[in-house]
């Protein structure tokens, strides 16, 4: 153990902690859990190492503001599980980090706020996503119908308008397979990077047991489905015109060669970056925000009053309702608290020699910010278990937050760069159901918010009836 390294079980050779892990994982079932259950034992923060990565877990609001607002925590992890989504490199967005990290979140956000990231026609884009949604449901009104991935397409459509300029066909089999594969990508690790990341060589050794050959495969589909975007883009992009998307203004970059960060292999990582992290938190979230309204048929009710009284039946919602709809709003907030998506936020890595709480933290740590921590505090929150909205208001009705103890997008400089789209996706898809549909519950099995584990939190496949409101 390095000296003063954190509190945490003794390291065996080669494993370090990783069967204690193991079998830690065995009887909670998540790995968040089994992190919580550690910090039970040692404290705020806790040190392991697994395999050959020293990996630290820090806990509640305190210790994980600390972690966000400090320079020295704002690296990610490096190894061989990051380096396989990026040819061997370190490239795109959410795993690199130093000036081609600051140089690639800024020429994104910049890019995607001109493509309408964050204004009005963001919004637009998401209405016409949210109408074809419901044309769709209404097809299929009072039938069993499967919730757990239904938005999928419908809020990458958003996002992918602005990179690649296009949307898919809400029913396009070829984009429900690539999804299938992210989720499933999802569930094959925990954040840290697994087994792939913590012992690589055992790829040779057992490639399919470590999940190094799904991996592989997964990747190689979507680099396929990139490739032909942007292999199209550069059929049609001059420099003399104005760029269509982000993947026009990269190539425009790549073609001054002012910053040698713009190359392929970039473009190629950062659409895989952004395409992932879009696609899979966002139609999680909305899972779960109809699994909570069929399992809370009183809170549904409400959000309809509401949604009947601030809206009316001759519209439908729009962003601009939202300061209005606090109850909804309320639900949305809570929601995101008691499922935390991404439980273990995203690993953040020391960039050199520091200290945290007193403890030494060596460079290249990989740091977990246990976000599920934050929003289980029982001191905080009294009854983090129960779904209860009112949490978040006051007793006038308004909103109420406390941004250090409500950290769903993380935060600091590697906070969440989609939060705006993120939230509006799900305001705007949330609302607009439960405007059109009553929520039933189809089949008679129990229903629980626990999902499935993996880098984020997903709703287990579940149906439900919805019936056509009365206009
Ligand atoms: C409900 C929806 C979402 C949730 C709960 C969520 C949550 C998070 C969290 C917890 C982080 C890690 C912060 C940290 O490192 O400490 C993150 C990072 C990130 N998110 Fe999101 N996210 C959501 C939607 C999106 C969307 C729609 C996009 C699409 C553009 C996106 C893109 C990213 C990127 C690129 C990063 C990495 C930022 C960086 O490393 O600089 N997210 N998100």
């Amino acid at each position: 153990r390095p000296r003063k390294y954190p509190p945490g079980p003794n390291f065996l050779p080669i494993v370090g902690n990783y069967l204690e892990y193991r079998k830690l994982l065995q009887t909670t079932g998540y790995h968040h859990l089994v992190w919580t259950k550690l910090s039970e034992r040692y404290g705020e923060v806790v040190g392991l190492k697994l395999g050959r990565m020293l990996t630290v877990g820090v806990f509640g609001a305190e210790a994980i503001k600390e972690v966000f607002t400090r320079e020295d925590f704002d690296g990610r992890p490096d190894g061989f599980f990051f380096r396989l989504r990026t040819f061997g490199k370190r490239l795109g967005i959410v795993f690199s980090d130093g000036q081609l990290w600051k140089n690639q979140r800024k020429f994104s956000l910049q890019h995607l706020r001109s493509f309408g990231f964050g204004r009005r026609e963001m919004e637009e884009k998401i209405q016409e996503e949210t109408r074809s949604l419901i044309e769709i449901f209404k097809g299929s009104a009072g039938e069993a119908i499967f919730m757990h991935k239904a938005f999928d397409i419908s809020v990458l459509n958003a996002l992918w308008a602005m990179m690649a300029g296009e949307r898919f066909d809400i029913e396009d089999a070829r984009l429900k397979k690539l999804l299938q594969i992210i989720h499933d990508a999802f569930r094959l690790v925990d954040i840290s990077g697994g087994l792939l990341n913590q012992m690589p060589f055992l790829r040779h050794i057992a490639p399919d047991a470590i999940g190094y050959t799904l991996n592989k495969e997964i990747l190689e589909r979507m680099w396929a489905f990139l490739a032909e975007t942007i292999s199209e883009h550069r059929k049609t992009v001059t420099l003399s015109q104005q760029p269509r998307d982000l993947i026009d203004a990269f190539l425009q970059k790549m073609d001054i060669k002012n910053d040698d960060s713009f190359t392929d292999d970039q473009l190629m990582s950062l659409c895989l970056d952004l395409f992932m992290a879009g696609a899979e938190t966002t139609s999680n979230m909305l899972g779960f925000a109809i699994l909570v309204m069929v399992l809370y048929p009183e809170i549904q009710k409400k959000v309809q009053n509401e949604l009947d009284l601030e809206v009316g039946r001759n519209r439908w919602p729009c962003l601009s309702d939202r300061i209005r709809l606090k109850y909804t709003e309320a639900v949305l907030m809570e929601l995101q608290r008691r499922v935390t998506v991404a439980p273990l936020g995203i690993a953040h890595r020391a960039v050199r020699d520091t200290e945290l709480y007193g403890y030494n933290i060596p460079r290249d740590t990989i740091i977990l910010t246990n976000l599920y921590s934050v929003h289980m505090d029982k001191h905080y929150w009294k009854d983090p278990m129960e779904f209860r909205p009112e949490r978040f208001l006051n007793e006038k009705g308004d909103l109420v937050v406390n941004e250090k103890h409500y950290v769903p997008f993380g935060g600091g400089k590697r906070r969440c760069l989609g939060e705006t789209l993120g939230k509006a996706n799900i305001f705007m898809f949330f609302s607009t159901v439960l405007h059109n549909f009553h929520v039933e519950k189809a089949d008679d099995v129990e229903l629980k918010l626990e999902g499935y584990d993996g880098v984020t939190m997903a709703p287990k496949p579940f149906r439900v009836r919805l019936i056509a409101r009365k206009d």
